[in-house]
Formats: C-alpha cells, sequence, structure tokens
C-alpha cells in the first residue's frame, strides 16, 4: 500500500497528496490530490474568537464538572470581550447515542422528551451561574442534522470513509473503542471476569459489526507535523506531550458508524438507512454546525477554541483534527484542557454517581461564589478535590473579609462622609519618596500597575487561578497599606492630616477600580456591583480603560471627585458554616474491582 506522502512548507502547511490504491474500497477511488493548510494563525482574523464548551451529554443531570468547563470558557469570553475582541461562545448538549437511548427507555420516556428535559436543566444551571453563552446547541436539531449530512458527504467524497468490517473491544458508557494496551482485566458485581478500559475502568464489550470506517490511519503524520508546528495548539503543554505520546502508536482507521438495528437513537447515515453515524463524530460537528456550517462558517471557523476535560482529549486532538483536516478545514487554534474535580479522590462522574450538585451549590455559596472557587481552586494541569469546607474558607477569607472588606472600609460614611472619590494628594504621595508615603507603599503601587499584565497572561493561558492568587494578594496588599496609616486615626482638624486620609482612599479606591475591572470575567455581578459603588460607569470597564492611578503619574483622573454608587449594601456576605455531612458528595458506588 501507498501512503500519502506529505510535504511541510516552512509556513507549515501540509500538502498532502493523497494517492490512489489498488488495495483500497471502492470509495477511495475518489481519493485525489488534496491542499490542506493544518496552520493555525494563516488568514486568522485575530479580532474575533468563537469559545466552545464541550457539548453536555444529557444522559443525567448535569454535575459541578459541567459546571466548571463552562465557567472557564465564560470566563475566556467575557475576558475577549473586555479587551475589544468579538467573540461567539457556544455550548449545548449531546443528545444522541446509545447511552442516551437507555436512559430514555429506562425513564419511560420517548428519547427527545427525555433530552429536552435534561438540556434544560442545562440551561437552567447555565442561566443561574451567569453563563454568557450566544449559542446553545442541541444536536437533534435540524440545523445540526443538515451539517452532519453534508460533513459525513464531504468525508465521503473524498474518498475518506469506505464501508468495512470493525471487530474489537467497545465501550458503551464511554463511547469509544479500545485498543489491546488500552484494557485491563476485572472482575464484575458478580465476580465474572470482564475486561474494563484502563482510563475509565468501565466495562467493554467484543464488538463485531459491518459499518462504515474512517482513514484515520492515513492522517497520523499530518497530525504529528501540525502539533509540532504548533508547539501551543493543545493547552496545557503536558496535554499536548501525551497527544504526541499517543501519535507514536499506530493510529488504526476509525468506525463511523454502528448498525441501526442497535442504535436506532441517531442521525442515519446519509444513503444507507441501515446504520447510524457514530455518536463522537455527529458531537463534534456541533462546532461547525454553530459557525454556520456548511455555508457561513469561514468567519468564525478560523478562530475556535475549544475548552475541553481531559477525558475527551482523544477525540479532540486526533478524531477531530483528523475529520477537519480530511473535510479541507483549518484546525482550531487552541485545545484547552482542564483536569478533573474529583470526590474523595475519584473523578466525579454521572457513572459513578459521585457527583455534586451545581445548581444546590450555587444557591447556597452564592452562583458568584461557585464561579470564584472553581476557577481559583481548578487547576488545569492537576486534578482538584471537592469539599464544602473548603468552598466555605475560600469565599469567606478572600470575597467576603478581604475584598469586601477593603471596600467598606474605603467608602464607609465614618471615614469618606462625602461619599466621593476623594482626591489625591502629589505632595502626600510624591513620586520621589518623601511625602508620607513607605516604601512597601511603593511596592504595592507597582506591583498594582503590573497586575494587569500578569493577569492578562494568565487568563489568556487558561490559567484563571493564578490570575485571582495574583490578584487576591495584591487585595491583602492593599488591606495592609490601609491598616499601615490608619486613616481613621488622623487628625480631622489638621488640613494636611486630612490631605493624606484622601489620598489614602483615593489610592485604594484606584486599586479597588483595577481589581473589579480584572475580575468581570470571573464574577461579573460582584465585580458590576464593586465598581458601581465606586462610580464607574459601564463605559469605563474595559481593559483598554485601566490606567492605574493618573493622578500619580502627573495626569487628570476622571473618578476624583465622583458621587460614589448609592448601593452601600455588603459586597459578599460571609458564609454560615456548612453542614459538611448533609452537603458533601455521594460516596462513590462501589467501582468495578481492579486486578
Ligand atoms: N469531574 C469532572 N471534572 C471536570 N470536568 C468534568 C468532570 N466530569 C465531566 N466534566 C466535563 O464535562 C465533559 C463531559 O462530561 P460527561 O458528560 O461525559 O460527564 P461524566 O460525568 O464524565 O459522564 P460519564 O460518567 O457518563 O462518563 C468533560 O469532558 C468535561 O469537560
Amino acid at each position: 500500500m501507498r501512503f500519502p506522502v506529505v510535504i511541510v512548507s516552512r509556513s507549515c502547511k501540509v500538502v498532502h497528496r493523497l494517492k490512489r490504491s489498488p488495495l483500497l474500497s471502492p470509495a477511495s477511488a475518489l481519493w485525489r490530490h488534496e491542499s490542506v493548510s493544518v496552520s493555525t494563525d494563516a488568514g486568522t482574523d485575530v479580532r474575533s474568537h468563537y469559545i466552545t464548551t464541550p457539548i453536555f451529554y444529557v444522559n443525567a443531570a448535569p454535575h459541578l464538572g459541567h459546571l466548571y468547563s463552562a465557567v472557564m470558557a465564560d470566563c475566556l469570553h467575557r475576558y475577549k470581550l473586555l479587551q475589544g475582541f468579538s467573540s461567539k461562545f457556544a455550548t449545548g448538549t449531546d443528545e444522541h447515542g446509545l447511552k442516551i437511548q437507555q436512559a430514555a427507555e429506562a425513564a419511560g420516556k420517548d428519547p427527545l422528551t427525555f433530552c429536552s428535559d435534561v438540556s434544560e436543566r442545562f440551561k437552567h444551571l447555565f442561566s443561574s451561574c451567569n453563563i454568557s453563552y450566544t449559542d446553545y446547541i442541541r444536536t437533534t436539531e435540524p440545523r445540526h442534522r443538515q451539517a452532519v449530512e453534508h460533513f459525513w458527504s464531504v468525508l465521503w467524497d473524498k474518498g475518506l470513509i469506505y464501508k468495512g468490517h470493525y471487530e474489537g473491544w467497545y465501550s458503551t458508557q464511554d463511547e469509544s473503542f479500545l485498543t489491546p494496551s488500552q484494557l485491563a482485566d476485572a472482575v464484575d458485581s458478580s465476580g465474572n471476569q470482564i475486561k474494563v478500559s484502563l482510563e475509565s475502568g468501565h466495562k467493554v464489550e467484543w464488538m463485531k459489526e459491518d459499518n462504515y470506517m474512517f482513514r484515520l490511519s492515513a492522517f497520523r503524520s499530518q497530525l504529528l507535523d501540525w502539533l509540532r508546528g504548533n508547539p501551543r495548539a493543545v493547552q496545557p503543554e503536558c496535554f499536548q506531550q501525551l497527544v504526541l505520546q499517543w501519535l507514536q502508536h499506530d493510529l488504526p482507521d476509525l468506525s463511523v458508524s454502528r448498525q441501526r438495528s442497535r442504535l436506532q437513537w441517531g442521525i442515519s447515515v446519509p444513503g444507507d438507512p441501515e446504520q447510524t453515524i457514530y455518536v463522537w463524530l455527529d458531537a463534534l460537528v456541533n462546532y461547525l454546525t454553530v459557525a454556520g456550517y456548511p455555508h457561513e462558517h469561514h468567519q468564525w471557523w478560523s478562530v475556535v477554541h475549544h475548552i475541553v476535560g481531559k477525558d475527551i482529549l482523544k477525540f479532540h486532538a486526533i478524531y477531530w483534527p483528523a475529520f477537519l483536516l480530511g473535510a479541507g478545514l483549518p484546525l482550531p487554534q487552541t485545545i484547552h484542557v482542564h483536569s478533573h474535580w474529583t470526590a474523595e479522590g475519584k473523578k466525579m462522574s454521572k457513572s459513578l454517581g459521585n457527583v455534586v450538585d451545581p445548581l444546590q451549590r450555587s444557591q447556597m455559596f452564592t452562583a458568584e461564589g461557585m464561579r470564584y472557587f472553581l476557577l481559583r481552586q481548578g487547576v488545569p494541569d492537576s486534578d482538584c478535590d471537592y469539599t464544602d469546607l473548603k468552598v466555605f474558607k475560600l469565599l469567606n477569607a478572600e470575597l467576603a473579609d478581604s475584598l469586601g472588606g477593603l471596600l467598606n472600609r474605603c467608602t464607609a460614611p465614618v471615614l469618606n462622609r462625602a461619599q466621593v472619590f476623594p482626591s489625591f494628594c502629589p505632595q502626600s504621595f510624591p513620586r520621589e519618596q518623601g511625602g508620607r508615603a513607605v516604601a512597601e507603599d511603593y511596592h504595592m503601587l507597582d506591583t498594582v500597575t503590573n497586575l494587569p499584565s500578569v493577569v492578562e497572561r494568565h487568563y489568556e493561558s487558561m490559567h484563571a487561578y493564578k490570575a485571582l492568587e495574583a490578584i487576591a494578594a495584591c487585595v491583602r496588599q492593599t488591606n495592609g497599606f490601609v491598616q499601615r496609616h490608619a486613616p481613621w486615626k488622623l487628625d480631622k482638624r489638621d488640613s494636611a492630616e486630612q490631605r493624606w486620609r484622601d489620598t489614602i482612599i483615593h489610592v485604594s479606591l484606584e486599586c479597588l477600580r483595577v481589581y473589579g475591572t480584572l475580575l468581570q470575567p470571573v464574577v461579573p455581578e460582584l465585580s458590576n456591583r464593586l465598581l458601581s459603588r465606586l462610580g464607574v460607569q459601564p463605559g469605563e470597564r474595559s481593559w483598554a480603560a485601566l490606567s492605574f492611578l493618573p493622578r500619580y503619574q502627573g495626569t487628570d483622573c476622571p473618578f476624583e471627585g465622583r458621587a460614589l454608587g448609592p448601593d452601600s449594601g455588603v459586597l459578599f456576605s460571609r458564609l454560615e458554616s456548612p453542614d459538611v455531612d448533609k452537603h458533601e458528595p455521594k460516596k462513590a458506588k462501589k467501582a468495578v474491582k481492579l486486578k
């Protein structure tokens, strides 16, 4: 068999020439010369971004892990908007496949009613938690069916799909095919010897079927070229390395359909009603459907960022790019991968049942509180164990005491009787030391001046926890500044003392303005209340408006003398100690025992 010739140009364009081989099936007669760009930057409209979460499988209600993916994507979307980009943000539900067929049967509902009910629960959760998606896609929608059918036809016309026979291990739970090296021996609860997926622990079965195969094997070297030419294509770095490792092994062709007799709940293969399209091919195309595929996707398709859990990395970093290369479409700019929330060390998952209800927690800790917690504690590179106690401690320390306390101190009528943004006195806080400010105060100004670029770098790389860590450290410094100079102790009859008091408050409010602006992608409502209290108007909250302490730089400050906003309520109320036993995640059901 002759292999495709791959030529890599300097600009990382891969020109692949797929040669016709006499050993290929009849459909392969359609193979022809192709030119596919695997560059992720060429011709890109850098003013736009298209951000996606995975579409969530509706075989059960949403859990905390799903909210985490959505909050991460929402944070990136809001951040891009604040920076002045246009941004599209898609999420939705994945509604086909055997697991859903079975779950609907178990619930005594027809599959579409079952899907609609669960999809509504995701929508409700997202609106309760301020997930500001611009598009919500359901794979049962007609627009998606049309996109999938078109996509299939493109691959078919190019000879990349052929009718074949699949024989191998398959996990229904994971909707995934596995090679022998991905399996382990195990015993089920009745003592029977079974095989399970090494990664998920789910049972696998030997499957033998006539179905359609995608020529995944033809794309291995192009995928390697893409990843080597785009070292930041999959983030964080450890996941890019993992994909490169996977690609060191053979990449067998992929079965992309099921016999209709086994799976009715899905999209039929165009021209063959006896076969249903594999749920992952169907699901992945959702990203194109939202972009307007097959007719109007060009604007958005070149600027796509996928946000996915590490459990679905293979589907997004191998299958999906291979499908796209096959269809002659650009590859994603970045695949941002995150790790898992665990409960007592085990991945929180619907199948294990050890899940935390995100809606109930967002009522208990507030939606803004849960957003802050997830992004402050979630580390994309490694798993994180969830407990209510952690949420309680973090939110009380950082939002209620530190940030809320600082705002309260600087705006309380006892210190700020006029309820205005007070004046800055350059003699009290001169650019050269010699006024009332001390070395630590200058250090704080330097840190806060640099904060936007630090935060920008971390938001950009989806390490929101580092951005929040940096902001929290600055809030502590500003509290220290106020504490150090104790403005409440300054003599009210001495005008020099009063100028210094106003300066302390002016500097602190300027710090708070920076924190409020930078926190908008994470806690939009809380930031809105904070900025409104400072008298910062909606048009003054963008990244571009972030020039810290202009009076210190010798320029005018638009806020000086402005009335504070009227809402003097508590920014974030301290939380009551949670009833831990009542709300801790349920213990995982006994999982299949690995030998
Ligand atoms: N524990 C988790 N931590 C973080 N994200 C998660 C977690 N579980 C699911 N997700 C997010 O939701 C996506 C889809 O998950 P899925 O619907 O398969 O949920 P699940 O609970 O893992 O389901 P199942 O138990 O049936 O495999 C993941 O790729 C990831 O983005």
